[in-house]
């Protein structure tokens, strides 16, 4: 197993976000982490990223626990956290060169890696060598999703990717992150773009009031492609929403 996740539980204030929450996920998945807005999506990412501390549980990566071998297993893990810190100061090609350096890449080997990222996903090369400060909030997803990948991480963690990003660039990460899996790594992600979750999930979870309702494979989630992952998602949150009969005074 990769990633693999005991009793997870944190608070804010007497907010129970997380409860005791389990997960493994297996290398080789690309496991997609769904839910309602602010149920604790992220809350969860950042645990794993030891960007927020948990009340309690345990979290092992690669049989590896997080805070016995913080150094190994951060140089094996990848992520674009929600909100995206880069160095406004930097151009783009700096801060990926910046991150290359953090992650000792060889130079040589940083150059080329850097120069086919910016081939595949840049249509807008130029603009890498301008301030960060300038970027859009999509420009700066691309320059995020580059930085974790350069050094091939074998845990890709992604909290919404997609949103921001243009459908053309938008597809582009869907190959891209259907390339990067393979059997020694696995590949998390957060997003409510269903439509291209649809495009990548081996796995769903549904995070909801602190515990995942559903962690399966996507094949069930959707009873072999019967429902689209949308439809499938709606009916486990709100199965007795009737949308009409709630709007009854607007449609009439
Ligand atoms: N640092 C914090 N201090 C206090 N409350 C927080 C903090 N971070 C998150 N929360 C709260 O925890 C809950 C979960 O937030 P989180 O951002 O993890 O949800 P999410 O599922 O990622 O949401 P969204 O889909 O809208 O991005 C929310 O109620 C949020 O307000």
């Amino acid at each position: 197993m990769s990633i693999e996740i005991t009793g997870l539980s944190k608070k804010f204030g007497k907010k129970e976000v997380l409860q005791e929450l389990d997960l493994t996920i297996e290398s080789g998945q690309i496991y997609c982490l769904l839910g309602k807005n602010g149920v604790g999506k992220s809350t969860f990412l950042n645990c794993i990223l030891d960007l927020v501390q948990p009340d309690s549980g345990s979290i092992s990566l690669f049989g590896k626990d997080y805070h016995r071998h913080q150094l190994e297993v951060k140089q094996n893990l990848g992520a674009l956290c929600e909100d995206n810190p880069l160095i406004e100061e930097f151009t783009g090609i700096e801060y990926l060169n910046f991150v290359a350096k953090l992650y000792k890449l060889p130079a040589l080997e940083a150059e080329e890696r850097i120069q086919s990222l910016v081939n595949y996903f840049f249509t807008d090369k130029e603009s890498l060598h301008k301030n960060v400060a300038g970027y859009s909030t999509g420009m700066k997803k691309k320059v995020g999703i580059a930085a974790a990948m350069l050094h091939k991480p074998q845990v890709l963690i992604l909290d919404e990717p997609f949103t921001g990003l243009d459908p053309i660039a938008a597809q582009l990460l869907v190959q891209l992150i259907r390339s990067y899996r393979n059997a020694n790594r696995v590949i998390l992600i957060s997003s409510h773009d269903l439509n291209y979750v649809e495009k990548i999930a081996t796995h769903i979870g549904v995070l909801n009031d602190g515990q995942l309702m559903y962690n399966g494979s996507v094949q069930e989630f959707t009873m072999n492609g019967s429902n689209l992952i949308d439809q499938a998602l709606f009916q486990l949150l709100l199965p007795h929403h009737n949308t009409e009969a709630t709007l009854d005074w607007m449609l009439t």
